[in-house]
């Protein structure tokens, strides 16, 4: 590992640029190759997510960077979800019994052009946009190129070379290629796609349903989701099956077929989207999946980053947390390692390669990006379907109670995924699947009673019981070897 190492990044979107940045912080010089134009200078949002939700993973990796406070500055918090059912009734369920614990809707596009920005304001780093990496000799360390404005093609050698090219990575494609190693691979794709529509803002520039909220319309097997935008208007998320149901992305062809599902299942939605049939008909359906694969790294050569190492579903709102963390975890290893290579004294020789690196990275961050690529898709199921179920809220109702009484000794499941920015995800899912299950059987039994507001000393009873069952759980679960 050296200063003077030459790096190179595929990929300039929500995690290649915080990479970017962050190697430009600790001295080394880096070299960004981006397949898209520049966002900051022409409009590429078309086909993929316009806003995301943030979160306390990716504030703390941002922090790192000293982002934290300009991102803030384009964030709108939201407290909990809407759940809007069919007749256009609505109720809300916080996300947390703490009041500071919230996510944040961002603009995808804001929030990776002042990445770009900073990153570029550093004299450690340039990015090149429209060039896009064809495939990696991973052996010889040469990434090829095309331009995609003169259509030449040229080839980029490095020391090292991060694949940050998100989902569809180049460099992934390259490992599988080039079988120079064991590489394992898996993609799931889901039978769901998505489709993004819009609610713009009323003719004041306000938002015409509650901007502190996500909004969900649950319909058990497809669900419309809403998050609001910084100019008043509202992202909404068609996720439906392409072929299965009565309706389906394969069916929904015409204009009268579009409507009519509209007003059946989201007439309160539909009467807020004024160009449903064009934005249905126009914009792309998205395909949605989990990709899993090991090892990350080749040698001292090439590391997979973000998406392009571990694509998740977009339902519990943590792919681009997870990357940005992925960034903050890599720090946190060339933190332990860089202080020793500083000690080597007379000969030129490295103490530490950057295999050793890679292999500490991977060994540190895999089993936390299976977790929540595995809880994603749990959520999926929770959002679409169990939040309109009386036991689900009743559970909710009580872990929001044990928070705000309780805020040092309870933290739910999602409380410990999305808010506990210091636990990795496998621990806080299968602490958080423990609770769940002590909780539900302490419901489902006669051992507490749900149809009153419980006091703190009943509730205290209840805060004891659960945590005495999760131990309980957790150490039978670590027995039976899961
Ligand atoms: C519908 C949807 C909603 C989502 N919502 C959320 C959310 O609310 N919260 C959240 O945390 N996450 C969310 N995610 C996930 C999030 O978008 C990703 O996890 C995140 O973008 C990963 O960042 P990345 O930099 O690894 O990949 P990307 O953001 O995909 O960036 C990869 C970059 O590499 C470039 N590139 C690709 N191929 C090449 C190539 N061959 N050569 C050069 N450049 C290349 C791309 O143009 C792109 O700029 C959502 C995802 C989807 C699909
Ligand atoms: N976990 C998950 O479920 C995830 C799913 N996705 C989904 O994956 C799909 C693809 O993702 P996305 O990252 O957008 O795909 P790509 O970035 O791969 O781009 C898609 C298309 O854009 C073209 N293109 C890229 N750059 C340029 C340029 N500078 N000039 C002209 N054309 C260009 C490419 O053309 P060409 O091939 O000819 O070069 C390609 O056809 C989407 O549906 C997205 O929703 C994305 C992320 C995560
Ligand atoms: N951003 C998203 C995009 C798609 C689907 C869900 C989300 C969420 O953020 C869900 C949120 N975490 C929730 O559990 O209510």
């Amino acid at each position: 590992m050296n200063k003077k190492d030459k790096i190179l990044i595929i990929g300039a979107g929500l995690c290649g640029s915080l990479l970017a940045l962050r190697l430009a912080q600790r001295g080394y010089k880096v070299e960004v190759y981006e397949s898209r134009p520049d966002l900051r200078k022409v409009d590429i949002s078309a086909g993929r997510s316009i806003n995301l939700a943030l979160s306390d993973r990716g504030l703390k990796a941002l922090r790192l960077c000293g982002m934290e406070e300009k991102t803030r500055k384009i964030c709108i918090p939201m407290y909990g979800r809407l759940i809007h059912d069919k007749e256009g009734n609505t109720f809300s369920s916080n996300y947390s019994g703490r009041e500071n614990e919230y996510i944040n809707s961002i603009s995808r596009g804001d929030l990776n052009a002042i990445l770009l920005d900073e990153a570029e304001k550093h004299e450690n780093v340039n990015i090149h946009f429209n060039k896009k990496c064809k495939k990696v000799e991973i052996e010889k360390n040469i990434a090829h190129f095309k331009d995609y404005e003169t259509k030449e093609e040229f080839p980029v050698i490095a020391d090292v070379i991060f694949g940050a090219d998100g989902a569809g990575s180049s460099l992934r494609k390259s490992y599988i290629s080039e079988r120079k190693f064991l590489f394992s691979y898996s993609q799931n794709y889901l039978n769901h796609g998505y489709k993004e529509l819009e609610i713009p803002a009323n003719k004041q520039g306000n938002h015409q349903i509650s901007k502190d909220h996500l909004h969900i319309w649950p319909r058990g097997d497809f669900m419309l989701i809403a998050l609001p935008n910084m100019d008043g208007s509202f992202t909404v998320t068609l996720f439906l099956s392409y072929d299965e149901g009565k309706y389906n992305f394969e069916n929904l062809t015409s204009e009268e077929k579009i409507t009519e599902f509209f007003e059946k299942e989201f007439p309160d939605a539909l009467s807020l989207i004024p160009n449903i049939k064009e934005e249905f008909i126009n914009n792309p359906t998205g395909a949605l999946g989990t990709v899993k694969c090991s090892p990350w790294y080749y040698q001292n050569k090439t590391l997979l980053i973000g998406d392009a190492a571990h694509a998740i579903v977009p339902f519990y709102g943590q792919g681009m947390n997870a990357s940005f963390e992925d960034v903050f975890v890599l720090d946190e290893i060339l933190c332990h390692f860089e202080p020793f290579d500083k000690l080597k004294t007379g000969s030129s020789r490295e103490i530490f390669d950057w295999k050793t690196v890679f292999k500490a990275y991977q060994k540190a961050r895999k089993k936390d990006t299976d977790a929540i690529a595995d809880l994603a898709i749990d959520n999926f199921h929770e959002m679409k379907d169990h939040v309109a179920n009386p036991l689900f809220k009743e559970k909710r109702k009580i872990e929001m109670d044990l928070e705000k009484h309780f805020p040092m000794q309870y933290f739910s499941k999602y409380s410990l995924v999305t808010f506990k920015e210091n636990m990795g995800y496998k621990k806080a899912m299968d602490r958080g699947r423990a609770q769940d299950k002590a909780l539900l059987n302490l419901i489902s039994g006669d051992d507490i009673s749900t149809s009153l507001d419980m006091t703190k000393e009943e509730l205290e009873i209840v805060l004891k019981k659960v945590i005495k069952e999760t131990n309980e759980i957790l150490k039978e679960d670590k027995i039976a070897g899961l």
